[in-house]
């Protein structure tokens, strides 16, 4: 993005000259204030929303050049994990996770479906309904369902806001291993403890929105 702007109404600007290259491959962390524009800011990165000012290019395209199909090819790779996990209650743990795959009108692989069930250590839980589901399990859940269709981005926003220490380092674990794997990984928190454990096992670069803005924030995080 080059001198981004986004307000929610016509003449305020809630963010504004945002320049940014998402690393391919990286460990990015989102921090900042409550309110500051963290998750209007992830919105922009999926297309959800689309700037006021300034450019942005996805993959290689400018996203307000971008048809239906384009932005449905974006979303496609980029995986969200959102603060509120929105699953669908009726449908088992199971069927939600693979549920992009259905809307995308693609088989369910079942074998590859118990396998990411696996990694998330929810296999014993793959018929239970998401009211269920404790709050790691959901994040865990929703983690499995924001990879399904294997995108090259991981976004999630605050996905350890609810969770104690041991649950939030477990689902940090598997957003390492992710970006292990080589995919670009963007987490928003504003929880300096565990963005400091997570550079202690992997290279990271913290953003940080204020004041309107976003920053590099300093080495010392
Ligand atoms: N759909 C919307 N319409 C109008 N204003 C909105 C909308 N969504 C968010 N805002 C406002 O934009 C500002 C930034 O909100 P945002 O949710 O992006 O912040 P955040 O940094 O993610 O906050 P938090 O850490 O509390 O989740 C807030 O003042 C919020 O009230």
């Amino acid at each position: 993005m080059r001198d981004v702007g986004f307000g929610y109404h016509a003449g305020e600007q809630l963010l504004s000259g945002m320049t940014l290259d998402l690393q391919p491959g990286m460990f990015h962390f989102l921090t900042g204030p409550s309110g500051a524009g963290k998750t209007t800011f992830l919105r922009l990165c999926y297309a959800e929303l689309l700037p006021s000012a300034g450019q942005m290019t996805a993959f290689g395209q400018d996203i307000h050049g971008l048809s239906r199909d384009g932005i449905a090819d974006l979303r496609r790779r980029v995986g969200v994990v959102h603060q509120d996990t929105q699953f669908l209650d009726h449908l088992p743990v199971a069927e939600n996770v693979a549920l992009p795959l259905s809307i995308a009108g693609e088989n369910v692989d079942m074998q590859a479906l118990r396998d990411l069930l696996g990694w998330v250590q929810l296999s014993q839980h793959a018929r239970a309904m998401p009211p269920q589901l404790s709050g790691g399990e959901r994040q865990r859940a929703a983690l499995a369902r924001a990879v399904i269709l294997s995108p090259d981005i991981v976004l999630a926003d605050e996905p350890t806001g609810n969770l104690d220490w041991d649950m939030s380092m477990r689902l940090m674990q598997l957003l390492i291993e992710l970006n292990k794997s080589g995919k670009t990984i963007l987490v928003a928190t504003h929880d300096l403890n565990l963005i400091r454990a997570t550079k202690a096992q992997v290279a990271a670069r913290v953003l940080r929105i204020a004041g309107g803005t976003l920053h590099l924030a300093g080495a010392d995080l």
